[in-house]
């Protein structure tokens, strides 16, 4: 049986209605919604507005217990995975699934995208967003959520830790001391108390970092494309130039970007100081690899951390650094002073629980009301709680091309009804309507959907009641 078939099937069961299957659209932004309306029971007042356990979440990258425990106490399917999943294994299973939630390695791109016929909304159970075609989720009426702090504490100290390990050699001296080699030396290597730190993206991580590296007595000069309120006694300088030529340590905390592709490379590499060291818990496309191996081989750049990397496995496992994947891979390994970690700048069981309960909030308000307050595609739309004590309350979720005209059809649909409340807005090409409406009756409910559906530039509408 068809998707469409199906849908249309139950939709009729539930709402007790007869008539062709073809009755409900067939398109994979209206079968998506046509299966809430489908799943939905007049409620009563302890019930959720629609029927909680029709819901199916797809989590993967070991996304954290606290998040699995929501789902599940809010009723819905949850299927988990500790890895990510091959583009094949994911296009069918997203295509069943009304929310996904991920976390750095899983690319969420259009073509991927394209088969999710049911998905309502993305988890993001990180910060970067960058895996996940934002564009065209928004302009699917996929709202996407992320958690922008939750990790921040985690990455800023192990930067801490990397200044530290780089200035006195301490990787180094650790596998020389696994091999039985006692190499007692203090040659070029360095207290950090009155060196320079050079932050290159003073956010959320680049600023505590800031803070921290400040109480151990380093001087902070910071980088950033936007004005920033400088934090203690830090300074923010007016190019990146700058910032190499002055910095000791420089370290990156900037989002994955056409701009930031390769912010570090030879010329940088040059412009930095000698026996400089570079530390990036970013992204990997934001130092070029090649550049930094030759900036060491050269005596340039004393050391460097990295804990992220152009490709990334989806999941744990031996064999990365072979040369077929990386050409750079191997001179990088046999390289002194420099620490390699698997992308755990925020890996921690702190970090790991806040954004489980970060995201898995986001998404359930959003699933079960349709709050999208701090999506980072979408418009910020919020309504307080629909009313059941009010009869026949229905809450229109309706999302549509930014044009003008929409809301007056709109309107003109929902007038028939009284409208409670209603908020509106817009980002880029998308806009969201809100709109609680009472004294409708359950017969009219199939009639308001079709309706709705049946707008120009509409893109995608739900129905909660
Ligand atoms: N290694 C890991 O496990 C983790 C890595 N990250 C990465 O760290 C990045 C930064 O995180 P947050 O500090 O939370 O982000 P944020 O958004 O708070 O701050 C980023 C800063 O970079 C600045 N920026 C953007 N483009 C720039 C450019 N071309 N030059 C200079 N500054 C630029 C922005 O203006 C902003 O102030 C994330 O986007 C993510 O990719 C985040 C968490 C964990
Ligand atoms: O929060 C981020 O952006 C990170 O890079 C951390 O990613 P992860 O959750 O470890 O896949």
């Amino acid at each position: 049986m068809s998707v469409p078939q199906q849908i249309s099937e139950t939709f009729q069961k539930a709402m007790n209605l007869s008539g062709s299957p073809n009755a409900v659209s067939t398109s994979p932004t209206q079968s998506y919604m046509s299966q809430y309306v489908s799943a939905t029971q007049k409620p009563t007042k302890a019930l959720k507005p629609f029927s909680t356990g029709d819901i199916k979440i797809l989590l993967l990258e070991n996304v954290n217990q606290t998040a699995i425990s929501i789902f599940q106490n809010q009723g819905y399917q949850v299927e988990f995975y500790k890895s990510s999943l091959g583009e094949e294994e994911l296009i069918e299973k997203i295509k069943e699934v009304h929310a996904i939630g991920i976390r750095s390695k899983t690319k969420l791109t259009e073509k991927i995208l394209q088969h999710a016929r049911n998905l309502v909304v993305i988890g993001c159970f990180c910060i970067g967003t960058n895996q996940v075609d934002l564009e065209y989720a928004a302009k699917s009426g996929i709202s996407v959520f992320n958690s922008p702090f939750s990790n921040s504490r985690s990455v800023a100290e192990l930067v801490i830790a990397e200044i530290i390990t780089l200035a006195r050699q301490l990787g180094d001296r650790s596998i020389e001391m696994h091999t039985g080699t006692w190499n007692k030396v203090s040659a070029k290597c360095w207290e950090i108390r009155g060196k320079t730190l050079g932050i290159i993206g003073y956010g959320h991580i680049g600023s505590q970092l800031s803070v921290l590296a400040e109480a151990m007595g380093m001087n902070v000069i910071y980088y950033d494309v936007q004005m920033i309120m400088a934090l203690g006694n830090s300074k923010q300088v007016d190019t990146l130039d700058d910032l190499l030529q002055r910095a000791d340590f420089v370290t990156l905390h900037v989002p994955e970007t056409s701009d930031t592709k390769n912010l570090l490379s030879s010329p940088q590499f040059a412009a930095m100081k000698d026996g400089a060291y570079v530390i990036n818990a970013s992204r990997g496309t934001v130092v070029d690899i090649a550049a930094l191996v030759q900036a060491m081989k050269s005596g340039k750049i004393a050391g460097a951390a990295l804990d992220v990397y152009p490709q990334e496995p989806a999941k744990n496992g031996e064999g990365y650094f072979s040369n077929e994947l990386n050409d750079w891979a191997s001179e990088l390994c046999s390289l002194r002073n420099v620490i390699l970690s698997p992308h755990i700048g925020g890996s921690t069981e702190e970090a790991q629980s806040a954004i489980g309960v970060e995201v898995a909030t986001s998404l359930t308000k959003y699933i079960n009301e349709g709050n999208s307050t701090a999506a980072v595609n979408f418009p910020e739309v919020q309504l307080r709680a629909l009313d059941l004590d009010q009869q026949n309350s229905v809450r229109v979720l309706y999302i549509h091309q930014n044009v003008p005209g929409v809301l007056k059809t709109v309107n003109n649909i929902l007038s028939n009804h009284n409208i409670e409340k209603q908020f509106s807005d817009s980002r880029d090409d998308v806009a969201y309507l809100m709109a609680d409406i009472s004294d409708v009756d359950i017969t009219d409910i199939k009639s308001l959907y079709e309706q709705l559906e049946q707008t120009p530039y509409k893109i995608a509408t739900r129905l909660l009641y």
